[in-house]
């Protein structure tokens, strides 16, 4: 804007405006009681007559300089308009710049955002595939140390992917997807689930899956301790938290005793409430169990603190020892990706199996045999299960068993499912309870014949 003329200035008005205010005489035209009256009488004001020279010349010279001062009043005032006019020019260009920018820059954020989505779904179904060429299904091993002084350990030796096992002079391989030896940590452990946690995250079924004997480290595997927390937990912690945005999670826990449903999470889970399993069309469900919110790490540790207490209680009430009962905790994620705006829906998951471990009639009777006939009966019906998978039966008989049945969302179709075999190099019979696992050919059973010379059994040394 241009600077205001400097005749505008106050210093340049100020003597002028107080000539023409603070004198009577100044620039008023003289009024009627100070002119000389025509009767002669005398004026007794002692000012100069208004027709004096010397103020006509001064107030000539005033409208002059006002004059002056109008005209570049006037043309200042037509600068300064033109100017702004300029500047409103100049700022609506600017706008119309902006907008259009704008118009772009959401134009290329949609365009980043479907290739984004574009990406993200091609990654998911790549990712799905890499899983599938691995194996829907897959069977990984967990040896744990020797705990019990001067016990001999049936632990032959283990590599990435072979156990051997001595049983009676006999050395027997087994072959796994991935072996865990006795030294191997819960981070190591967990660090092989990532991959299924990630395709739960995409929105498929998950299931994970601890089998073994009474002791073997099941409980170990899934749950853990208070320091060292197992895949239940450790799939909602720092490590994995990034894969779920800001997804809501639903929580539920049961257990299969006797191949009855008791709901963990339940007001009273100790009034034996059965559940039934309800099928609608792909969709397994069991209506009247309790599904609690959960939202952080503590929450879901909470519940399931709950439902373990839960478990402990009935199985005192009912006198039996809580490994003699399935456990399965079943997780229902959503996901949200805040870039996409797209969300998924998984389900994990979460199965602690009852003990494998053979018990011989003359050990059990009564309502032990009734138990490990239905423990039996289970473990041997998600066997059959595993091996019309592998071998693409036409018929998968899910519906042998609760525990199949209920595990069929999570071992047809896309879902990915993993065994953890526990294996306790102290148990007796350990050879005889893998022997007889129908996991599919994932576990190839390899018999090495007698052995040459006397075996001494090794606790689990890595050799090669
Ligand atoms: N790999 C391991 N490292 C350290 N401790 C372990 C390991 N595996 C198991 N344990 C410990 O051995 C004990 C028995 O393990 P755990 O309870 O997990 O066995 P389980 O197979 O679940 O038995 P159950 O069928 O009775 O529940 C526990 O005290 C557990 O902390």
């Amino acid at each position: 804007a241009l600077p205001m003329p400097s005749v505008c200035d106050q210093s340049t008005f100020r003597p002028i405006l107080k000539q023409c205010t603070s004198s009577p005489s100044g620039l008023r035209p003289a009024t009627s009681h100070q002119r000389p009256t025509g009767g002669g009488t005398t004026n007794t004001t002692t000012s100069k007559p208004a027709g004096d020279p010397d103020r006509l010349r001064r107030a000539g010279e005033l409208a002059r300089e006002l004059k002056v001062s109008a005209k570049q009043l006037r043309s200042w005032l037509v600068l300064t308009l033109s100017d702004l006019k300029n500047a409103l020019t100049q700022t609506e260009d600017v706008l119309k710049k902006m907008a259009e920018a704008q118009r772009r820059a959401d134009s290329e954020a949609q365009t980043m955002r479907s290739l984004y989505q574009k990406e993200a779904l091609e990654r998911r179904t790549l990712y799905n595939k890499l899983l599938e060429l691995q194996g829907n299904v897959r069977v990984f091993c967990r040896c744990r140390n020797i705990t019990r002084p001067g016990t001999t350990s049936c632990l032959d030796q283990y590599d990435q992917q072979e156990v051997t096992l001595i049983h009676k002079n006999t050395r027997k391989k087994f072959f796994f997807d991935k072996v865990y030896g006795p030294i191997s940590t819960q981070e190591e452990v967990f660090a092989g689930m990532v991959p299924l946690i990630t395709s739960c995250a995409d929105g498929y079924n998950v299931c994970i899956l601890a089998y073994g004997q009474t002791g073997s480290g099941k409980t170990f595997t899934m749950m853990g301790t208070k320091d060292k927390p197992g895949v239940n937990v450790r799939w909602v912690g720092p490590d994995s938290v990034t894969f779920w945005g800001s997804g809501c999670t639903q929580i539920s826990m049961l257990e299969i005793y006797n191949d009855t449903l008791n709901d963990l999470l339940a007001k009273n889970p100790t009034a034996s409430s059965t559940l039934d399993i309800r099928v609608q069309g792909k969709f397994v469900s069991v209506p009247g169990l309790t599904h609690v919110e959960v939202r952080t790490e503590d929450d879901i540790i909470n519940v399931m603190d709950t439902g373990e207490k839960n478990r402990k209680m009935a199985a005192t009430k009912m006198n039996i020892h809580s490994s003699r009962s399935h456990l399965l905790v079943a997780l229902e994620v959503c996901g949200n990706d805040s870039l996409s705006g797209e969300s998924t829906r998984g389900t994990l998951t979460l199965g602690d199996l009852a003990g494998s471990e053979r018990i011989s009639r003359t050990e059990a009777e009564g309502p032990r045999l009734v138990e490990a006939a239905a423990i039996n009966k289970s473990l041997t019906a998600l066997g059959q299960v595993f091996a019309a998978l592998k071998s693409n039966a036409l018929h998968v008989p899910f519906r042998n068993c609760k525990l199949t049945h209920l595990l069929q969302p999570s071992l047809s179709g896309d879902a990915k499912c993993c065994v953890f075999v526990n294996v306790s190099p102290e148990a007796k019979d350990e050879v005889e309870t893998l022997s007889t696992l129908q996991f599919g050919s994932s576990i190839r059973h390899v018999a090495l014949g007698k052995a040459t010379k006397n075996l001494t059994p090794t606790k689990g040394n890595k050799t090669k």
